[in-house]
């Protein structure tokens, strides 16, 4: 049998429509895909006046309701048809019209069309009480002529952007819309394909680079429906607990379509793992449903779990063929998960051949992965189920579906663990009551097996440089491989010469090091390979060693937590990555980079200092500033990065207005202001984005740089961001004169502190150096509390070897 052809799976470039009610957030969603996909962004009204040469409501004046809704429909079709490509499309209420909808409903062939919606009573809340109702009826439509949806979740909890002084508010400024922004650039990334290649080509070692399914080791966090209704944690509680999480519907409320886009998108956003969605066909202790009540509903549901975009669509396929059909048809970019479930008792034995056709019929079907679960009252040792795989592997050439199979029984799943990947756990919080699997695994305990199991190994890390005594990455990396179950160290050793590090580095049991200074530039000539980030910057922060069988970067990547001899190394630079990642998270929606106009201002000339550039070129900045007191040093950096740009072929050209107001395109992307007493350069604006890489103590008898911006500099009418690297002190002369700003002048100012940029560095390295998914929230708490009780000059923060 053959799986039916997939229809969802569009040109990766084809025009991404929106279409939902007034009050949904297309306007603003539609702006942050356009800046995020680099594409154009057409809206309906716009298009409308550039057609017709006058507004909608003055069409409407002059020639009355009829011709106008005639107009309106053929502008419609038009706005479609000559934009097939490159655009991020925004509709109006025109889509509420039967012959628009058709249009779109062709579109759908073709293009993305998304649903936005949100909470109805928000809507409401924002459209005239008078016909809230009414649109809010035909809006129910719009599913019916999309074939992706994206609920808007209000992320209002979240933000205090430079409102309040409250030091809490000081310390995490995350910006309005921040939530939101990610949640719907993940979603376009997912849906277009580029999220998985994107990461990838970044960084190959990056968590998200390699899919759980192709990970040494992976664990899947079950979590129902019926469970997270009546959740009284917070969500983020289950961070990094997994390296997917199973959202499994086994409740079906009135409201089941709203209740289940809500909880997906709550999920994506407090956890950020993948998720597999999964209906449940017999959840236990419930009703059982009749075939011609489940079938329908269900079917739905998984079409629903695929307009949110989810990556894994789990599909069992004991179930209606209709029902497997029309998931493989729909399927999209998601995986489909092949589900053979035998609960009770009298499943055949792994060695019987219906697990073998089951297998290869999920493959015909077009299934990407194959689940095999089975219920075993002792009847089926080990090895049955070890030789199963084999022969799967030995009777079905490649390529071939990952198998994940187990047995269970009432007491859970079996330990030591039977599969290698998607092993479900549960979080050490939760009780088993209504989960068939009667999971009793924890995350960190079963990683912790491998361990003991000397699947994998306990390796040593470190941070190691010519001043990392006071580093706060030991007690950071500690507290998470505590929490992940990993029998790893972390030690800061102060070492200045390359010999050393290099001894260090072909130790059997050398897991990976943060670099410092002197060793950042010094390492590159010994790096077998490194990500291109880390070449463009021409430093490199994170070594580890290559310790795959084969050249791949998967085996590589898959060979990280095991001992042995190491030859070659990779290097990558997490300094700009943090800084992106802390410039990303605070900016505001009215000072999204525009490359064309944005200005960044980098302070300092050094190693931090060109990551900083960095950080700014990769959001799309390209006007930089570079202030140092040496100028000399800060020319070399300018030429560094306007050297790297012309090399880019046009990747990385600006546009600067001229004077007459158009676009000249110019290579030089940084350039240098020699003395803080001048007036800002004349023809920029004013800049939205400040870094400040110069020490605030005095370093090897320099005197500190204690450098505050001419307040001339600081007069953007909308604010920005200023990231602050120094964090001894904490509140440095800069950030004091910037809580002061924002208190006094312009309350618009975000102000990132060192410590929460210095925690960012740290959960990227270990990302990197583990392959695991870095406990947050943890690390960022166990760095502030390090800090302080090094201020109060408790013995823990400092620590490590001398070499
Ligand atoms: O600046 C830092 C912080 C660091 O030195 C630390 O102590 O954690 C580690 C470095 O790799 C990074 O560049």
């Amino acid at each position: 049998m053959l799986g039916p052809r997939n229809e969802r799976v569009f040109d990766p470039n084809a025009s991404i429509v929106l279409v939902g009610c007034r009050g949904a957030g297309k306007r603003t969603l539609g702006f942050m895909g356009a800046l995020h996909l680099r594409r154009r962004l057409v809206t309906e009204d716009h298009y409308f006046e550039k057609l017709t040469g006058i507004s909608r409501g003055q069409f409407l004046l002059q020639h009355g309701k009829d011709l106008f809704a005639r107009q309106d429909v053929e502008v419609f079709k038009r706005m479609l048809d000559s934009n097939r490509f490159g655009c991020i499309i925004e509709c109006g209420m025109s889509s509420l019209s039967e012959e628009a909808q058709d249009a779109l409903r062709e579109y759908c062939r073709t293009n993305p069309v998304i649903y936005i919606h949100r909470e109805r009573e928000q809507i409401a809340a924002l459209l005239d009480a008078t016909d809230a109702t009414a649109l809010l009826k035909a809006d129910e439509k719009h599913r019916e002529c999309s074939n992706f949806e994206f609920y808007n979740l209000d992320d209002s909890a979240t933000h205090c952007v430079g409102t309040s002084t409250s030091a809490d508010c000081r310390q995490t400024v995350p910006s309005k819309l921040l939530n939101v922004r990610e949640d719907f650039t993940k979603f376009l990334d997912q849906i277009t394909g580029r999220g998985a290649t994107k990461a990838w080509l970044e960084s190959p070692f990056s968590v998200v680079a390699i899919p759980p399914e192709f990970r040494s080791y992976s664990y899947t966090l079950r979590l129902r429906l019926s469970y997270l209704q009546e959740l009284d944690m917070a969500l983020e509680e289950f961070e990094a607990s997994a390296d997917c999480v199973e959202f499994i519907i086994d409740q079906w409320p009135g409201d089941v379509a709203e209740v289940v886009s809500k909880q997906v998108t709550l999920l994506r956003r407090k956890l950020g793992l993948p998720i597999i969605y999964h209906v449940e066909e017999n959840p236990r202790g419930q009703r059982r449903r009749a075939p011609e009540e489940k079938n329908p509903v269900d079917s739905d549901l998984l079409e629903l779990g695929l307009r949110l975009g989810v990556e894994y669509l789990s599909v069992d396929l004991q179930r209606d063929e209709s029902l497997i059909q029309r998931a493989l048809r729909y399927k999209g970019r998601s995986k489909v998960i092949g589900n053979y479930w035998y609960m009770g008792f009298g499943a055949p034995p792994w060695h019987d051949d219906q697990h073998l056709e089951n297998y290869r019929r999920a493959q015909s079907l077009g299934c990407d992965l194959v689940r095999m679960a089975r219920f075993s009252t002792g009847d089926s040792p080990v090895g049955y189920l070890e030789s199963f795989k084999k022969r799967v592997e030995q009777t079905i050439p490649n390529p071939r579906p990952p198998l994940v199979a187990y047995d269970f029984s009432v007491l859970g799943i079996r330990t030591p663990l039977q599969s290698k990947i998607l092993n479900p756990v549960k979080h050490r919080d939760m009780d088993t009551d209504h989960d068939f699997l009667a999971i009793i695994n924890i995350y960190s305990h079963c990683f912790g097996l491998e361990f003991q199991q000397f699947l994998l190994d306990p390796l040593e890390f470190y941070v190691i440089g010519s001043n990392v005594s006071w580093s706060l990455s030991p007690a950071m990396q500690n507290a998470a491989y505590e929490f992940s179950g990993m029998p790893h160290t972390f030690q800061a050793v102060t070492c200045s010469t390359l010999d050393r590090l290099t001894q260090i580095c072909l130790s059997d049991t050398f897991g990976g090091a943060s670099l410092t200074a002197p060793f950042k530039l010094a390492i590159m000539p010994q790096l077998k390979v490194k990500s291109h980030h880390a070449t463009a910057i021409g430093a490199v922060n994170v070594v580890l060693p290559l310790r795959g069988k084969t050249n791949a970067i998967l085996d590589h990547a898959n060979s990280r937590n095991k001992a042995g001899a190491a030859q070659e190394f990779f290097g990558d630079n997490t300094d700009w990555s943090s800084i992106f990642t802390c410039l990303r998270r605070a900016i505001s929606p009215r000072n999204y980079v525009q490359p064309s106009k944005t200005t960044g201002l980098v302070i300092g000339a050094g190693g931090m200092a060109r990551a900083a550039i960095y950080a700014l070129i990769q959001l799309g900045c390209r006007n930089i500033f570079i202030y140092n007191r040496t100028v000399e040093r800060a020319r070399e950096v300018a030429n560094h990065f306007n050297n790297w740009a012309k090399g880019q072929q046009g990747m990385i050209a600006m546009a600067k207005p001229g004077a007459d107001g158009s676009q000249l395109p110019t290579l030089e992307i940084c350039r240098v202001i020699e003395r803080l007493a001048d007036p800002w350069p004349e023809g920029y604006q004013l800049p939205t984005m400040v870094i400040s890489c110069v020490p605030a103590t005095s370093l090897d008898g320099t005197p500190p740089a204690d450098f505050v911006m001419s307040e001339g500099w600081l007069r953007s009418p909308t604010g920005g961001v200023v990231v602050e690297l120094a964090y001894e002190p904490l509140i440095t002369p800069l950030v004091a004169q910037m809580y002061a700003y924002r208190d006094q002048v312009n309350p618009s100012w975000v102000v990132v502190d060192g410590l929460e940029v210095v925690a960012e560095m740290a959960i990227e390295a270990f990302e990197l150096m583990t392959g695991r998914m870095a406990p947050k929230r943890l690390m960022k708490d166990v760095c502030r509390r390090t800090w302080e009780q090094q201020q109060r000059g408790g013995g823990d923060g400092a620590s490590g070897l001398v070499l």
